[in-house]
Parts: structure tokens; C-alpha cells; sequence
């Protein structure tokens, strides 16, 4: 049976006001919200911290470091109190036990947040890959450094729709994936590159979705959110 796939709305933008006026939509359609690097270092972690107020914050800082860096890190960010938090799985795997071990040590026991390793970024594809030296294709990269990533402590992954199938044939339907490169046609010109519709990611089986600029660029971002919910539906 396929299960229902949740909706986190990106707010990616520099202007508090504007956040909230999204972080209302998401409000009103029962969504989570994410933020991240564009609106933390624009605006500040106070302001990031009145969003977070009375909601569930994805708090998407994609950190990347050395293992003491990373785990400080995270220690500075308990009094956010994120829902969920993201680390680049690409850090390896001392980094992202050593992520573990600070969420564990720094959160309060129903209060840790869902650690999530990014695998392979949606804007990648293979020729970008094979820029770094990377020759397999997307769909080995993912699986390779998602099973790492789960080894290592992380809770979930980051992975485009395109690979979400792969993954739970592999990893097992319990993973939580959440899933960003969502467009409502599967063709697209701008920065996505591995990209499905929202029907497409939760039959793949998708934990949630996120979203941004099909919202927030929207002519109603109100009603295509509401759109976008009743496809994750069913
Ligand atoms: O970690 C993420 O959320 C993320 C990972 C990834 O591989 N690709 C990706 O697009 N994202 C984020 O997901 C959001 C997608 O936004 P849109 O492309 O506007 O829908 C942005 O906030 C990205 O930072």
C-alpha cells in the first residue's frame, strides 16, 4: 500500500516578514517548514528562533566539517530546538557519528531532532558527478553513502524522488526519506536536476516532500500548497 507523504515548505528567503507569511500558509495546510542557510544568515538565529515558536522547524544548515566542528555545532543549535537537521553525508562517517553523538548529548530525550544525511544534492547529475571524480551513477552514490550514513547514526536521508524506490527496495520501508527536487512537471530549467512531480515522489515512497519555489513562486501559493497536499494524499 502507499503511504501518505508529508509536505515541509521551504522558506527560503531573506525577508522575516515573508517567512511568515509562508510559515502561515504551511500553518494552514498542516505543513512542516524548513529553514535554511538564506534565511538564518540573512536574518539571524532570534529570528529563526520566533518562526520556530509554537511550529516543528526543519532546520536545513547542510553542515559539513570536521567531526569537533560539526558536533559543536550542533550543541550551539539545541536552543532552536529543530525538528529535524541536516549534515552532508559526504563528511564521512566519523563526522556523522560524532553528529549522533552530540544530538544525543545536547537534545533533551523527546526533543531530537531527526538527523538527516544529504547524499547526492537534487542540482547534481551525472555529469556534475563525474566532475569530482565520482564515475558511478547517481543511484549507486545515494545507496552507497545513504547505508553509510544509517551505519554512522544518522536517523534518514536526503535523496532525490528518482531515487526513492532504489533506496526502499535496499534500505527497507522504516527509513525516513525526505525528498526535495519536486516540480510539478518532471521536466525542468532551472537548478533541479533529478526531479518528479509530488504523485510521482510519494508513489515512490517518499516520507516527505519538500518544496519551495512550485509554492512560493506560485501566482496563489496558498491553493498550490493545498493542491500540492491533496496529491500527497492519493
Ligand atoms: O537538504 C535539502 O533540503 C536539499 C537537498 C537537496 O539535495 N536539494 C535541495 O533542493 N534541498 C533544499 O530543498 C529546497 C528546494 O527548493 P525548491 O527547488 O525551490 O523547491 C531548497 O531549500 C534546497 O536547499
Amino acid at each position: 500500500m502507499v503511504k501518505n507523504t508529508g509536505l515541509i515548505l521551504a522558506l527560503d528567503t531573506k525577508d522575516p516578514a515573508q517567512a511568515e507569511q509562508w510559515a502561515k500558509i504551511a500553518d494552514a495546510t498542516g505543513q512542516m517548514i524548513k529553514i535554511g542557510m538564506e534565511f538564518t544568515y540573512a536574518c539571524g538565529f532570534d529570528a529563526v528562533a520566533r518562526l520556530a515558536q509554537g511550529r516543528k522547524i526543519f532546520l536545513d544548515l547542510k553542515l559539513h566539517d570536521i567531526p569537533n566542528t560539526v558536533a559543536s555545532a550542533i550543541a550551539s543549535l539545541a536552543s532552536v530546538k529543530p525538528a529535524m537537521l541536516t549534515i552532508h553525508a559526504l563528511g564521512g562517517k566519523d563526522m556523522i557519528a560524532a553528529a549522533r553523538k552530540s544530538v544525543d548529548a545536547n537534545f533533551l530525550s523527546g526533543q531530537k531532532p531527526i538527523l538527516l544525511a544529504v547524499t547526492v544534492l537534487t542540482s547534481m547529475n551525472q555529469e556534475n558527478l563525474n566532475s569530482i571524480g565520482i564515475s558511478v551513477t547517481p543511484l549507486e552514490q545515494v545507496l552507497l553513502l545513504g547505508k553509510m550514513a544509517l551505519a554512522a547514526g544518522a536517523d534518514g536521508l536526503v535523496c532525490s524522488p528518482q531515487e526513492v524506490a532504489y533506496l526502499r527496495e535496499h534500505l527497507g520501508e522504516d527509513v525516513v526519506l525526505v525528498v526535495p527536487g519536486i516540480r510539478m512537471q518532471d521536466a525542468v530549467a532551472d537548478d533541479q536536476q533529478r526531479v518528479m512531480t509530488p504523485a510521482q515522489a510519494r508513489q515512490a515512497g517518499a516520507s516527505w516532500v519538500v518544496v519551495g519555489r512550485p509554492i512560493t513562486k506560485a501566482v496563489d501559493p496558498e491553493a498550490m500548497a493545498k493542491h500540492i497536499v491533496q496529491e500527497l494524499q492519493g
